[in-house]
Order: structure tokens, then C-alpha cells, then sequence
């Protein structure tokens, strides 16, 4: 994690913040960017800036530390520049104020995309459907939460999602939901998807050629889930469209600690292999059949189009800026 130029002050709720997306106390990519978003109103609720440049300061080196926490999610950024954005005002007060109102529609708007996405992605399902999913996504949540509003009974297989079951928290949800659930191993899934009508994934980022970020497994099940001939859909909200990716840049892949899948100290006759945890991995588009956003839902392929009409030709990185 970069930390802030000794002369700015960045508030202990903010480095709170950034320690808990670290450390995945705070995790998923929509909960990422609202957390993101909350702990700047928070930077802007303490700051005792003494000049409107100097809070303007303080705020960007606030968006550096949440910034610097994982890098794979787009969400973060995005809501980071979203904030910045709109922050206006002569005065220390005024910016303050304008920070507060930003975040607050951030995350409205949030909260609203994630209802219209789970309105679309419900008219996939049908009464009696079982579904796949692998991690936790709020979106995925969101079309089975419709879902069950409208009526349908729909049972699960739950990847567990090795190294940090992610698969425990989605199967208690879909059980509150009351949604017949099956918890298997990762490795047992391509064994029960002729038993399934859809598998549901999130996003943690969507590529302007469609391709979709997600966590770790979500391409080998991709893969099996077109071999199997069941449809794999994405739920993500526009959030997680990339902008950088329409000039040509990649997605970064996390890769995290090797204590998330092996403890050395424990494991005997392991010998001392070198041990690797990429967090997520790239879904190419012709193994996904939709994505479904609040925009409604879209072929891979055509996910560009949404992209440029909502970012424009590319992003500035207003947290860069000393
Ligand atoms: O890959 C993950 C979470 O990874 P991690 O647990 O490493 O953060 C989720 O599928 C997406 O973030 C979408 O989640 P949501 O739909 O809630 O934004």
C-alpha cells in the first residue's frame, strides 16, 4: 500500500478502510466501491484543511491509499474518479458539502443498478430453474433476489470457491433467500452441471472485448458450462466496465499471499514448492452468453458499444496528481 506525502493528512478511517479491502475484510467488487466511496465523504467529514487546496489534497491522497489496496476490481477506481468528479466549491465548507452529495449519489446509484440488473437478469430464470455460482457476487444475488420475489422456486450448486470460500457466504444468502441450496467442492461442478439451467457469475472488471475478470475459476467453469451446453451468464453493473481497456490496456490480476492456500508451518511432505494464488482470472467472451447489467443485457461482444457511450474514449486519474 503507497502511503499519502508526509504533508497531506489522510484520516485513520480512510487507512481503516484500505486495510479492510486489503485484507478482504471488505471484499466484492460493488461493496469495494461503495466502502471506496464512504471513506472519502469520511476523508472530507474530517479534514481540517485550512485552504480548498489543501482539502482538494488531502482527498487525492485519500483515492491513492484505497486506490493502492487490490487492483483487479474496477469498480474501486471508478468510484474513486465518480467522487472526484464532482466535487465543486470555493471553500473549505462548500467542497465539503459537495463531497458528502457526491458520495450519496454514488452510492444511490449504486444501490439502484443493482435493483434494475436483478430485474433483468430475473427474466432469465424460470419457476423450478437450478443455477451455478461460484464466489459471491451481489449482483448474482440481486437476479435470484427478483427472482424469488416473482414467484420462482430455484434450487443451487454452490462452488465453494477455494482458497477463502467465498461459496460459504453465497450459499447462507441463497438459503435466507430460500432458494434450495447444494454446497460442492470446486472441483465437483463440471460432474453437476448437466444438472444445471444457469450458471450466474459476477464481475470484478468487463474488457471492451467482452471478456470477463471474475474470480479465480470462473473460466475453467466457463469452459465446462459451454462443453455441457448450459448458458453462463455475468451479472455486473456498469461499474465494472473497464474504461482503460478501450485504449488497450489489460486488467491487472491480483495475486495474493501464499498463505491464503497453504500453511507451511502445518503441511507435511510438501517439499518447498513455489506457491502461486492469482485471485481472478479472464472469461474471453465466447464462452459467456450474456451480460446483464441495469442497462439491460448485452452479447459479450457488444459490451463495447455500452462502454464508449458511458466513458467516453478513455479515464483521467485524478488521484495521481501530487
Ligand atoms: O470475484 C468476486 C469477488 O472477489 P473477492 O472475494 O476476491 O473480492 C465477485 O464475483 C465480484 O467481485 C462481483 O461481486 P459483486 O457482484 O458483489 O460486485
Amino acid at each position: 500500500m503507497s502511503d499519502a506525502p508526509p504533508d497531506v493528512e489522510v484520516s485513520p478511517a480512510v487507512h481503516r478502510t484500505a486495510e479492510d479491502i486489503g485484507s478482504m475484510e471488505i471484499r466484492g467488487a460493488a461493496t469495494i466501491a461503495a466502502a471506496a466511496a464512504e471513506a472519502l465523504g469520511e476523508q472530507a467529514d474530517v479534514s481540517d484543511a485550512d485552504s480548498p487546496e489543501a482539502f482538494r489534497a488531502e482527498l487525492r491522497a485519500a483515492a491513492r491509499v484505497l486506490y493502492d489496496t487490490r487492483p483487479t476490481a474496477v469498480s474501486l477506481p471508478n468510484a474513486l474518479r465518480y467522487v472526484l468528479r464532482d466535487v465543486e466549491g470555493e471553500t473549505v465548507e462548500r467542497l465539503r458539502a459537495s463531497v458528502r452529495a457526491s458520495v450519496s449519489e454514488f452510492c444511490r446509484r449504486l444501490d439502484n443498478a443493482q435493483t434494475d440488473l436483478g430485474r433483468v437478469g430475473a427474466n432469465r430464470l424460470r419457476d423450478g430453474d437450478t443455477i451455478m455460482t461460484h464466489c459471491h457476487s451481489t449482483d448474482v444475488l440481486a437476479c435470484v433476489e427478483t427472482a424469488v420475489e416473482q414467484g420462482k422456486s430455484l434450487s443451487a450448486f454452490v462452488k465453494e470457491t477455494r482458497p477463502r470460500n467465498q461459496g460459504h457466504i453465497t450459499a447462507e444468502a441463497l438459503d435466507e433467500l430460500g432458494v434450495d441450496v447444494t454446497l460442492i467442492v470446486d472441483s465437483a461442478a463440471r460432474r453437476y452441471l448437466n444438472d444445471v439451467d444457469h450458471v450466474l457469475v459476477g464481475a470484478d472488471s468487463i474488457a471492451a472485448d467482452g471478456s470477463v475478470i471474475n474470480k479465480i475459476g470462473t473460466s475453467g467453469l466457463a469452459v465446462n458450462a459451454r462443453d455441457r451446453g448450459t448458458p453462463i451468464v455475468c451479472a455486473a453493473q456498469t461499474i465494472k466496465l473497464h474504461p482503460d481497456t478501450l485504449t488497450g490496456h489489460t486488467v491487472d490480476i491480483e495475486m495474493r499471499d501464499e498463505r491464503e492456500v497453504v500453511d507451511r508451518e502445518t503441511a507435511e511432505g510438501m517439499g518447498d514448492p513455489e506457491v502461486l494464488n492469482p485471485a481472478f482470472d479472464v472469461t474471453p467472451p465466447r464462452y459467456v452468453d450474456a451480460i446483464v447489467t441495469e442497462r439491460g443485457q448485452f452479447p459479450p461482444e457488444s459490451i463495447v458499444s455500452l462502454m464508449r457511450d458511458l466513458f467516453g474514449e478513455g479515464t483521467t486519474e485524478p488521484w495521481a496528481e501530487a
